[in-house]
């Protein structure tokens, strides 16, 4: 099956084949939510501070971001402009290789080191998706393609800084919970040498007819958080109080959105956000790494967060089967949690 850059590159196309054809109602372009509504800004310097009253202030920001909208913009986060953009290049460089010095990543399994590909299931997938995939299991074993030459080593030292990131945001999202700074890392195991990282770069190739299409379909993600950056075209929008958010990062910010599985750990409290990535005339491409624990663990709702005479409204899972289970299936909304919900 064709990439959707070969496709668009090989007939120099000016119309969105049939399969490609998103329904999106007219409803749904209308939801949107009058701009601007203003996306949380957590600053990670503060966070980090010695200062311990700018790093509670700072933590009051962050949960609020949590409750409210799953959904933050990251800045001062220290990881160099230049690092970040040589990802980016490399990552386009991948995308730009022939044919043939990609093709043993394809059709590959999703435990397989590195993955390239193309919609989120083809074979199940209803309608394709505008979106070429790279999907690298990052740690606890690292893992990068051969090519290009430079991808590895930049590879390597951009997911070291995000999964530190992390760490750090997960204190403070503990300690938003009136937990211990140390217990979501702890619990998770986010520190060890076993926590699970993923890296997903998505290429949303230029499309002729951008409205008849979608990048990504509203979905949420499987991780505790996911730390994402774009190259300078927009096109990620999330659901905020039953509306579309188009999110415009600051320059060299991350966006941050919190995943399922800390929807599970917090029972509910800070729920996965949905979000979608929509499809412009210009080549888009985004870079996010999912953060988790170990592969086997299970995860199940934090006794210290369920209420007393409520109970777990989660069922426990392994982290490797929930994963299993999300690429099972369709991207399809928060469907993949609701199989864990149980009704209190
Ligand atoms: O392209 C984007 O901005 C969003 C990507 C995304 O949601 C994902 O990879 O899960
Ligand atoms: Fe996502």
């Amino acid at each position: 099956m064709l990439s959707v850059k070969e496709l668009v590159e090989s007939v120099g196309l000016t119309s969105v084949p049939f399969n490609y054809i998103f329904n999106n109602t007219e409803s749904d372009l209308h939801y949107m939510l009058p701009q601007p509504e203003t996306v949380p800004i957590v600053d990670f310097s503060l966070l980090t501070s010695h200062d311990p009253d700018q790093r509670s202030k700072t933590i009051i920001q962050l949960g609020h971001a949590c409750l409210e909208w799953g959904f933050f913009m990251l800045i001062n986060h220290g990881v160099p402009e230049m690092l970040r953009d040589e990802m980016i290049t490399e990552t386009e460089r991948f995308f730009d290789l022939r044919a043939e010095d990609k093709r043993e990543y394809v059709g590959k399994k999703l435990f397989d080191p590195v993955r390239y590909g193309t919609s989120f299931n083809p074979n199940v997938d209803k309608t394709l998706l505008w979106r070429d995939y790279l999907k690298i299991h990052v740690h606890p074993r690292f893992n990068a393609p051969t090519k290009p030459s430079g991808f590895s080593k930049v590879l390597r030292e951009y997911c070291q800084k995000t999964r530190g990131i992390a760490s750090e945001l997960l204190k403070g999202i503990s300690e938003s919970l009136g937990l211990a700074p140390s217990y979501i890392n702890e619990k998770m195991g986010v520190e060890s040498s076993e926590s699970h990282q993923l890296l997903v770069a998505n290429m949303y190739p230029p499309c002729p007819q951008p409205e008849l299409a979608m990048g990504l379909p509203p979905h949420s993600d499987h991780g505790l958080l996911t730390i994402l950056m774009q190259n300078g075209i927009d096109g990620l929008q999330v659901m905020h109080k039953g509306k579309w958010v188009s999110i415009k990062p600051l320059p060299n910010a991350f966006l941050v959105n919190t995943g399922d599985h800390m929807e599970i750990l917090t029972n509910g409290k800070y729920k996965s956000v949905l979000h979608r990535a929509v499809v412009n005339k210009a080549a888009r491409l985004s870079i996010g790494t999912a953060h988790g624990p170990a592969l086997d663990t299970v995860v199940s709702p934090a006794t210290e967060l369920v209420a007393d005479g409520v109970g777990p409204a989660y069922l426990g899972i392994e982290y490797r089967n929930y994963l299993v289970l999300q690429q099972s299936k369709t991207l399809s909304g928060k469907s993949c949690l609701d199989h864990l919900r149980l009704s209190i």
